[in-house]
């Protein structure tokens, strides 16, 4: 099933004489519990992409289709609803929220949204990161790899349609980024968790069922299975 698309993406910085092609024409899709990278060099697209497939930005055309619904048909609060309920984000610098311990951290999305946590599978997210024992930690008692864990635990718990990972081991070392990376496989696979990870790093892209290579706005490479 596919459960992410986009038809004739594009997204132009500035004006006329000084147009900036970000995205030129983005056709790709993914399936449904796929483990995806996105791999170009700087400069080539890869965070406007995944801004667009998150519904963080509009496009200057095309479409974007999570779970079968057009993202930009969306009114905006409408977006920002489907957002929360379908889909989950992993940023370099993990953004949680200081004051809330990582369980608090974990389950904020689905309060946000005024439902209650499933218990027993958040608790097995929680167990399959490592977290158990950190429970009421709070973030600035943990280490850049154990935060990163809790942002994935955090971006899983609602059981998006899809998880939009940028970067997700920028900011750590390269036996950390392994591990949390192992992890984000692991968590693909065990929960079938449909997961678009950017990176610039080949050796990452690696770990995915499939890599999507861009290139000044194109796909150069992997756009469908
Ligand atoms: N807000 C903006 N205004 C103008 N140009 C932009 C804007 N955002 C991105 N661009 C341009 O669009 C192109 C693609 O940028 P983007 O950030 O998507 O690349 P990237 O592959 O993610 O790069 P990096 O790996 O360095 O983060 C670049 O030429 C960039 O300068």
């Amino acid at each position: 099933m596919t459960i992410l698309e986009t038809t004739k993406l594009k997204k132009y910085y500035g004006s006329e004489d000084t147009t900036v092609k970000a995205l030129d024409g983005i056709d790709l899709t993914v399936e449904s519990g796929e483990f995806v990278a996105i791999v170009g060099t700087s400069g080539s697209g890869k965070s406007t992409l995944l801004h667009m497939l998150g519904g963080l930005d509009r496009p200057t055309s095309g479409t974007v289709t999570v779970d079968g619904k057009e993202i930009f048909a969306l009114k905006d609060e409408e977006l920002t609803i489907f957002r929360r309920r379908k889909i989950g984000f992993v940023f370099q610098n993990y953004n949680l929220v200081p004051v809330l311990n990582v369980y608090e951290n974990t389950v904020l999305p689905i309060q946000l949204d005024g439902n209650e946590p499933d218990k027993r599978y958040v608790d097995r997210i929680i167990g399959t990161l490592g977290l158990e024992s950190k429970l009421n930690n709070l973030p600035n008692n943990l280490s850049g790899g154990q935060q990163q864990r809790v942002a994935i635990a955090r971006a899983l718990a609602a059981k998006p349609a899809i998880v939009l990972a940028d970067e997700p081991t920028g900011n750590l070392d390269s036996k950390t980024s392994q591990d949390v990376l192992g992890l984000l496989k692991v968590t693909s696979e065990r929960f079938s968790q449909t997961i678009v990870m950017i990176t610039h790093n080949e050796e990452i892209a690696q770990l995915a069922d499939r890599i999507i290579r861009i290139e000044d706005g194109k796909i150069v490479g992997g756009g469908s299975k």
